[in-house]
Order: C-alpha cells, then structure tokens, then sequence
C-alpha cells in the first residue's frame, strides 16, 4: 500500500478554494486533514453533487470533493500493495495519512497515461486497485509548456478512438521547414525532421482531456500538491510521498528535502545500469497570436545558428497553431561554456532576426514559460526501477533529440509502467517487468537510433550537422558504436576569466520583454506566503565559487532570474534568492 502523507495544516484548503468550491462546504473536524465525507465513502463527482456533503466523524472512510474535471500527475511511479480505501484520521507524525495502491508524481502525459492504463487494466481484469495522482501545479496543465508537435503513437494505443472522444489534437502538421540563421540571413537547408502525421497541439489542453478520462476511469487527481518528501519503510523501500506543507508559513521550520533525481541517487540506478550521467537542455518559450495573413497553420519550422554561437548546442522551433496562434522557442544545451550567456535574452534576441521580426509583429504575447529537457537519450536511461516503484516519462530521460520529442515516449513508459505495476499487485512479478518491455519496446528501439545524434555536436555545429545528416539519411542508427556524452554540463562551464561579458540589447517591449514583463505571462505563481521551495545544499557556495570564478552565473542561466546578487549593508555581494519568481523549469545550480 502506498501512503500519501499530507501536513497538518489543512492541506485540501488551498486547491479546493483556487478551484472554485462553493463555500458552503465544510470541513470536518478531524484536526486537520479538511477531508470532506462523501455519502458513498468514495470521491463526489459534480454529478454526484445531489446531497450536500456533511462533515465527517474522524476515521470514517472519507472522499475529498473534486468540483472541477481534469486534474493530476508525472514525474515517477510509486506502486505498490494493499488496501483500497483512503481513510481519515490516521494521524501519523502529526499527519494525516492516505492509502492508496498506486501513487503517480505529477499530471503530466507519463503520469496519466500510466493512471489511465492502470483503470483500464482494471476494467478488463475485474480489479480494483485505487490510484491517485498528486500534481504540484495549481490545476493540470498549469505547469505543462503547451505548443507541441505530438507524435500519436502512445495515444492511438492507449486511446484508440481518441479522435471520436474530443481529443483536443486538430491541427495536422502541414510544412515542415528547417533553415540555418546568420545574423541577418536566413539559408533553407533539408529538413530532418519527419513530421508526416503528426499534429501542432497545445500539450496543456492534451493534459487537461487526458485528466478528464482519468477521472471517468476511477483516477484521483490532486493538483496542488507537490510531492515533497520520498518515504521509505525500514528496508529502504519507497511507501509513499509525503505533500507539500501547504499552509506552513514562509519562515516555517520544515524541511524540503525532494530533489529531483534523488531516488536515481539513492538506488544508484545509473550505476547499477552502467550508464552515461544525464544532460540537460533549457527550452524557453512564449506563446503570441499574430496577424491572420501571416498564419500558416500547422506549419512547422526550426532554425540553428544564430543567436547562439558554434560552440553552444540548441537551435529554435516555431509552430502555428489553431486560433492564430504560434509557439516560439529555444532550447539551449546547458553544457555550454561561457558563463555570461543568459539563454533568456538569447531567446529575446532570436526574435528581432528579420525572418522571425516579420511574423511577429503586430502580434501579442499570450504565455511565457521555461522548462528543462533531458538530452542524455539512450546513454543516459537509468534503470528506471527501484523497491517500491519506478521511474516514467521524462524523470528518467525518454526525450528523442533529433526529434526534439518526449510526449509519445513519456505517455509509453508511463503505460509500460502500469502494466508492470497492476502484475505486481495482482500476480506478485517484480516491478523489473517494466525494465523488460521497456527493453522489448519501440521506446528502446527509437532511442537506440538517435543515439549518436547528440555526443556528435560535442565536436561542434558543423561536424554535428554533417554526422547527423549521416545518420539520419544513411546509417539510421546502425553504426557499430556508441559515441559518449562529454563531462557533465556543470563541469563544462569555463571560468569568467576566459570569456568577455555579453552586452544584450535592451528588450524593445514590443518582440522582446524584460524578466518581470514575461513573468506575469507565466501561468506559475506562488503565495506570497509559501515555504521556499529552493534551498541551497552549501550557502557559500555562490558568495565563494559562482561569484568569483563565473561571475555569478546563476544570475544569467535561470529564466525567472529566480537568482539575484544584491549587496548588503556591508557593501558585500550575497545571493538572494526570489523563490516566488520560479517557473519550475528546474534548472539548478550544479557545483
Ligand atoms: C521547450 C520544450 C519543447 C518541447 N517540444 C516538444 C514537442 O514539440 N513534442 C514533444 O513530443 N515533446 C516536446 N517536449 C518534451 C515534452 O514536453 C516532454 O517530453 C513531456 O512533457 C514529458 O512528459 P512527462 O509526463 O514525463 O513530464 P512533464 O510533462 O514535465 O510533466 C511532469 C508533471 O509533474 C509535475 N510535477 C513535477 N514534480 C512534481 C512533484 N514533486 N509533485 C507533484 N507534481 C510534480 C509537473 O508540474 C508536471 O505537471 C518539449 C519540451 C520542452 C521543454
């Protein structure tokens, strides 16, 4: 059975009230867990609204209301045995504590898909196992970057009829185009991406539609709530997750110990499949309506070149969208060398390129949002199982490079998960069958093929493109060899002493914005109040080594500039860090 531990403080209060619920419900007085009883011991649905909930007796099986469809889950499976009810008031530590079969970490295309497969699996085979899903952004999608070109792959397996049941996935890919930029030029090159049949959708809506048949499966779904702690029982297996302390004041004691990738470390899942470290990208990406002569639906185009110089991997996308609207991004690899790059005026930049300046304006920004991406493919696949659950989607670095895609791997691993979690609850096999149909499957196959894509470019823009021409119309994967990532991104950062600062232009307020400006477009904030969420491991590190030695790159790399050098009343620089301005991007200072 796995546990869902939430704080004391009145956890359910903060989503349900952004949600919408109608005040007149109220919560029981159990001390503290702001369940609300449901007539049937089972979550309410809206239609299920007939008799008004009436507060609960502590301990009696409780369901807490769910007023609005579409809600959770991602970054890792946790699965596991036992009972199928949650109950109120089994006051642990001071928590109240929820049992469920299976926990997924975040609503994102992995972490429903796998809730989704579990249900079906159920219906099929006359089960009942409870899964819920915890998601830390405000409702599902919140936190999801939405222009997307979406591979149908995963959803044609896991939803056939998907297309008669409203997936909100409309606009099929229609050009396809791939230029390399100078400053000034734009030069066609053959594109080498095959974007036949797949779609331009808005991966947020794709969620939202996704939480929607979840829900009508059985799924529990809880957006805001972060998964903030792994718990262990005394044989080191995971049980459960303990959730954010809502509530808890900005100056609160507690502790804020997730990080992402803990578990890989704790289990040495790297080194236990003898893989490569991970690498990382930094996607930024805004969201404008423009002009409706200048819209061309569906169209796809990707650059390379400038803004960014030949020694730093990444490159933009651009895609049209329904309603007049484009999706426009950059994605800079983060093993790049000079520390005075800022990814976030590089993106401010690219915008006012003639071929890019002509399209925009006259247009409106709508969104802003950043989000890293795991580059390591094949080299990098941790053994994604561990006692008491596994690892889906992108926590475990399903992304295809050259395709710049991880949305159909995600939502496959997330399925083959659940497969392997309803056998081990049902047939009691080892959760290592995920392991092995991962192994069997086209996840594995089509990562195996890109894999020298990426390393390639360590030897520079022209070389990467050469060898990946090569690959991508020749070899098609079947080279003898597999060429290694270089060190990991935080050791290919030079010192500042070898690099002059980047003097960006100002942003013009009309293409390009300042931080504060693009914020307020982000659809991620934070009460004034809430604990912080980034803690530094060794507070000296940024006054002794970033500071000194890399000019405080910190203050550069984050796209939120989350992190701020101010001077104190001393006259000393001291990093400051504005916790409130993260987008969760989760690129993290890595010394
Ligand atoms: C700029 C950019 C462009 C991209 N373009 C494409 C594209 O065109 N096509 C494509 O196929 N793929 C694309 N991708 C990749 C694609 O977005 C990912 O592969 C896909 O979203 C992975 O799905 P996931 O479920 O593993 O993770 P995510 O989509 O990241 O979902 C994770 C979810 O978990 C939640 N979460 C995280 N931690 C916690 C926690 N501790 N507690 C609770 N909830 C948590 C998050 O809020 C989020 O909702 C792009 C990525 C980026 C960054």
């Amino acid at each position: 059975m796995l546990r869902l531990r939430l704080p004391r403080s009145h956890p359910l209060r903060v989503p349900f009230l952004r949600a919408g619920v109608p005040a007149a419900l109220t919560p029981h007085d159990c001390g503290g867990c702001h369940a609300w009883s449901s007539p049937a011991g089972r979550p309410p649905r809206p239609a299920a609204w007939d008799s008004p909930p009436r507060p609960a007796r502590h301990g009696e099986p409780v369901g807490f209301l769910d007023p609005l469809r579409g809600r959770l889950w991602s970054r890792g499976l946790g699965c596991l045995a036992g009972g199928s009810r949650f109950f109120c008031g089994e006051a642990t530590g001071g928590r109240e504590s929820l049992s469920y079969d299976v926990v997924i970490v975040g609503a994102g295309p992995a972490g429903l898909s796998a809730a989704i497969r579990l249900k079906q699996m159920c219906r099929e085979q006359g089960a009942d196992l409870s899964v819920c899903v915890v998601e830390k952004g405000a409702e599902v999608g919140a936190h999801t970057l939405s222009g997307n070109v979406f591979e149908t792959r995963s959803l044609d397996e896991l939803i056939p009829q998907w297309r008669q049941e409203g997936a909100p996935i409309e606009v099929p890919v229609s050009s396809d185009k791939f230029y390399f930029l100078t400053r000034n030029r734009a030069v066609p090159l053959p594109s080498p991406f095959d974007n036949t049949g797949n779609y331009v959708i808005s991966l947020s809506e794709l969620v939202r539609w996704m939480a929607s048949k979840a829900e009508d499966l059985g799924v529990e779904i809880y957006p805001g709530f972060a998964a903030s702690e792994i718990l262990y029982d005394e044989n080191q297996k995971v049980v459960g997750i303990r959730t954010n302390d809502m509530g808890v004041a900005k100056d609160g004691s507690r502790r804020e110990t997730f990080q992402h990738g803990q578990i890989i470390r704790k289990f040495n899942l790297r080194e236990k499949s003898l893989v490569q470290h991970q690498t990382y990208a930094l996607g930024i990406k805004e969201v404008w309506e423009i002009d409706n002569a200048k819209h061309e639906l569906g169209s796809v185009l990707h650059t390379i070149g400038w803004p960014l110089d030949r020694k730093t991997y990444g490159g933009t996308f651009l895609y049209h969208m329904k309603d007049r609207m484009v999706s426009i991004g950059l994605v800079v690899a983060l093993n790049y060398h000079n520390p005075f790059l800022s990814p976030y005026d590089e993106f401010q930049k690219f915008k006012h390129h003639p071929f890019i300046r002509r399209l925009l304006e006259g247009g409106t920004v709508l969104q802003y949002g950043a989000r890293t991406l795991n580059e390591g493919g094949f080299q990098s696949i941790p053994n994604p199982v561990f006692p008491g659950g596994a690892i889906i989607g992108c926590a475990a670095g399903f992304l295809n490079v050259p395709k710049i895609k991880g949305t159909h791997t995600a939502m496959k691993s997330g399925m083959l998960a659940a497969e392997a979690s309803f056998k081990a609850l049902n047939e009691g096999a080892g959760m290592e069958t995920y392991l092995d149909s991962l192994k069997k499957s086209w996840i594995w196959e089509e990562l195996y093929q890109a894999r020298n894509y990426r390393p390639a470019f360590e030897y520079g823009l022209f070389p990467g493109l050469a060898f990946s021409a090569l690959e991508s119309y020749v070899f098609k994967g079947r080279l003898p060899f597999t060429l290694k990532h270089d060190k990991p991104d935080h050791e290919a950062t030079e010192m500042a002493n070898l690099h002059k600062p980047i003097n960006y232009p100002k942003p013009d307020g009309v293409l390009s914005f300042d931080v504060p400006t693009s914020l307020y477009r982000s659809n991620t904030n934070h009460e004034h109040d809430q604990p912080i969420h980034l803690r530094l491991k060794d507070p000296t590190i940024p006054e002794l080594v970033n500071l000194p030695k890399f000019a405080g790159l910190e203050s550069r790399y984050c796209p939120a500039r989350v992190y701020e050098y101010v001077t104190d009343e001393k006259g000393d620089a001291k990093l400051q860090i504005n916790a409130q301005n993260c987008l969760h991007c989760k690129v993290i200072i890595g010394f």
